[in-house]
Order: structure tokens, then C-alpha cells, then sequence
């Protein structure tokens, strides 16, 4: 049975001083963001998600953004190399929760940056965001760590936003969706949607027709739902202020037989 399982980490103390990079900085209710946390967390867990927590990272105010620091495919865990020099202290509790969960850990390296918000996995197709944050040398690794597994990397440009999973997602049936302003080259997917709200681009499947989206985007949840899909909705205001979304606060593990 593959497994449903999903990393969460405790939002840190010191979360207002989360980076932001392309949008103006806006303050931060601290008590208000752990609240939409736990609603999150309580949402992936009545839909059948197994959620554990990996130990907070309470020096580290973008911690919460569990998604940015390992990637995995199949049974391998590849950590990152944050490209934010302030979020690398991020990595070793992740690194020891997948390797408690009996992941194969790998690594990215010196001089490759990776973060886990440039990756989007659609089957066994991976595309991967060469941006701010992820670097020519960090997509080189990321091939060579799962292209032997079987995978298949698409490398595509990300200028606009601050990951490529800021700019699209995809819904569960393939098809990517984009809100197009904040796409660089909407083309380079084959089948792609474009969505009304730059948030509304940003799914999570938490099971069945069940799309896990952000508050932010009742167009595009007024569009999934008439193409079928059952938007599952949460309040995550003040993590969109420091350019977080509905992917980056956890990582789902879907293919662990364990
Ligand atoms: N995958 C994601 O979308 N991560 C959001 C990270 C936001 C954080 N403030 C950062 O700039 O790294």
C-alpha cells in the first residue's frame, strides 16, 4: 500500500522575520499564523494523512516551509542545499526524520542550491525551476540522483516568482495549472490550465477529487469545482505574506512502502 504520510514543522518563534524577496514585507501575526498552521495541519490529517512533525527549527524563522528542504522520489530523500544561505540550518532535522521514516538519503552539494519549492513531480515526470533559489549545478544533481530511478527531469526557467510550485501546480489528473503572469513559459507543459488567481495555482491532492487550496483564490476554486474537482479550503493569509503557499508547509510522502 503506498503510504500517506506527510512532514509538517511548527511554525518558529521568530516566522516574521521569514524572508520575502517579491512582494513587500507585511507584518506578521505570529498567534494568527499558528492558528492557520494547526487548521492545515488538521485538514491534511481529516483527509487520511498521517501527519508528523519534524522537530522545530526555532532559530530558523522559515522553518515552516518544510517543502523547501527535501525532495522525494520513491524510497530516496534528497536533502537540499537551500538557495537562502539563512535557511540551511533547516536541513538536518529533516535529514533524520525521512531517515527515521527508512528513506535513502542523498544530498545536494556545494556548489549546487536546490530548494524543494522548484520541484514538481507529475508521475515520473520531474520538472525542476531554475530560478533565484535553485542553480544549474543543483538541477545537474537532482538528475543525476533520481534520473537512474526512472525518473525524468524537464529543467524550466523561473523568473517571476520565487519557486516554480509559486507559479504552477498540477491537478490530479496531469494537467498543470498556472496563473499566466507569473509563468515564464506556459508551453513548455503539455497540457496546461490557466487559473484566474496567482494562488488559485497552488493544489495539494489530499485524496480522491479532494484539492487541498488556499483561501486567497475563490475564483479558481469556483473553476476546479466546475470541472469536478472538490476544493478543500484553508485560511494560510499569514504565510502568503512572507511567500509561502498550500505546497510549501508540508511534504507529502506517497510512495513509501514502509
Ligand atoms: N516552497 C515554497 O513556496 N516556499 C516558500 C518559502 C518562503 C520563505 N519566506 C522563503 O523565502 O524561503
Amino acid at each position: 500500500m503506498p503510504s500517506k504520510k506527510a512532514l509538517v514543522r511548527r511554525p518558529s518563534p521568530r516566522l516574521a522575520e521569514g524572508l520575502v524577496t517579491h512582494i513587500a514585507r507585511e507584518r506578521v501575526d505570529h498567534g494568527l499564523a499558528v492558528e492557520q498552521w494547526e487548521a492545515y495541519v488538521e485538514a491534511l490529517d481529516a483527509h487520511g494523512w498521517e501527519t508528523l512533525e519534524v522537530d522545530p527549527a526555532d532559530d530558523c524563522p522559515d522553518s515552516v516551509f518544510v517543502e523547501d528542504t527535501v525532495v522525494v522520489y520513491r524510497n530516496v530523500a534528497l536533502i537540499t542545499r537551500p538557495g537562502a544561505e539563512s535557511r540551511r540550518a533547516e536541513t538536518p532535522g529533516v535529514e533524520e526524520a525521512v531517515a527515521r521514516l527508512g528513506c535513502s538519503v542523498n544530498w545536494i552539494w556545494e556548489p549546487g542550491t536546490l530548494d524543494g519549492g522548484d520541484v514538481l513531480k507529475i508521475g515520473d515526470t520531474i520538472y525542476v525551476g531554475r530560478g533565484g533559489r535553485t542553480n544549474a549545478a543543483g538541477v545537474q544533481q537532482l538528475r543525476a540522483a533520481f534520473e537512474p530511478l526512472g525518473a525524468r527531469v524537464v529543467a524550466v526557467p523561473v523568473s517571476k516568482v520565487l519557486h516554480l510550485k509559486s507559479a504552477v501546480t498540477a491537478l490530479p489528473d496531469g494537467t498543470v495549472i498556472g496563473h499566466i503572469p507569473m509563468t515564464d513559459v506556459p508551453s513548455l507543459f503539455p497540457r496546461f490550465l490557466p487559473v484566474p488567481e496567482e494562488s488559485g495555482a497552488h493544489v495539494v491532492h489530499l485524496g480522491g477529487a479532494k484539492l487541498l487550496m488556499a483561501a486567497s483564490a475563490p475564483k479558481t476554486a469556483d473553476l476546479l469545482t466546475d470541472l469536478g474537482h472538490e476544493p478543500v479550503v484553508v485560511d494560510i493569509g499569514e504565510f502568503e505574506k512572507l511567500e509561502g503557499c498550500v505546497t510549501c508547509l508540508s511534504v507529502r510522502l506517497r510512495e513509501l512502502y514502509v
